[in-house]
């Protein structure tokens, strides 16, 4: 099924409530993701965000309520489907890039393509082009522990959108920057989602970080607690 309209929304979780152990990390958390928007999802330490970005992308199932994508119950998806879906559609990034330590940039990032099918030069040469717009130029050989945490988080969103995801799940992505590299990550992801509609689900406790978003939700206690336009 296709979502060609921004109305619908492409990604809504209804009622969600997830326990790890006793503590009850979402309870009855709702959230709608558009094709195009950035929706920042903020909220103290221990909100919940984390969890709540878990369940959208697939990673962990909801104790209750729906996840939807594209029409579909993704919840409900049987593990392979679940896999493909976020080997194609999905791209994510988090605090800490978590590029594979004895790969090059230029290597880490031509991974996903490559498992998706795509031959090896091609693979390369995409993304050689993204990390270049990416502001990662001649540093393509290097393994991520001799670049820049910088550098290397610009790399790892590459690697996030290399394969041309509709959703980014970005976990957050400038938690362990300063504030010109985190400039930098958000720029260019903002930029993405703007040229390619990229829908990004991003987590944040930064309220600079949060601004680069159309919208904000703040959870509390595993709730959605308000809810406001940014831009
Ligand atoms: N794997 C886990 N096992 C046990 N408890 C967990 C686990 N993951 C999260 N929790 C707990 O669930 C609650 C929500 O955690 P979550 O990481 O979703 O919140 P968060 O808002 O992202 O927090 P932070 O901003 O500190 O990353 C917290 O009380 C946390 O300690």
């Amino acid at each position: 099924m296709t979502n060609g309209t921004t109305r619908q929304p492409l990604l809504a979780a209804r009622d969600l409530a997830k326990a790890h152990g006793r503590t009850e990390a979402l309870r009855g958390a709702c959230v709608e993701l558009r094709a195009g928007e950035i929706l920042a999802v903020t909220g103290a330490s221990g909100s919940g965000k984390s969890t709540l970005l878990h369940c959208l992308a697939g990673i962990v199932r909801p104790d209750a309520g729906s996840v939807t994508y594209d029409g579909e119950r993704l919840d409900m998806l049987p593990e392979k489907r679940l896999s493909e879906l976020r080997r194609t559609e999905f791209g994510v990034i988090f605090q800490f890039g978590q590029l594979i330590p004895e790969l090059t940039a230029l290597d880490n990032v031509a991974l996903p393509l490559m498992l998706a099918g795509t031959g090896r030069t091609e693979a390369r040469a995409h993304a050689e082009a993204l990390l270049e717009r990416f502001g990662v130029r001649g540093q393509e050989e290097l393994r991520p522990g001799e670049m820049s945490g910088g550098q290397a988080q610009r790399a790892a969103l590459a690697r996030a959108l290399v394969t041309r995801p509709r959703v980014v799940f970005a976990d957050e992505p400038t938690g362990a920057l300063d504030s010109l590299a985190s400039e930098q990550v958000m720029t260019a992801l903002a930029h993405t989602a703007r040229e390619s509609g990229t829908a990004v689900l991003l987590v944040t406790h930064d309220a600079h970080v949060a601004a680069y978003a159309n919208r904000e939700v703040q959870l509390r206690d595993g709730a959605v607690s308000k809810l406001e336009v940014t831009a």
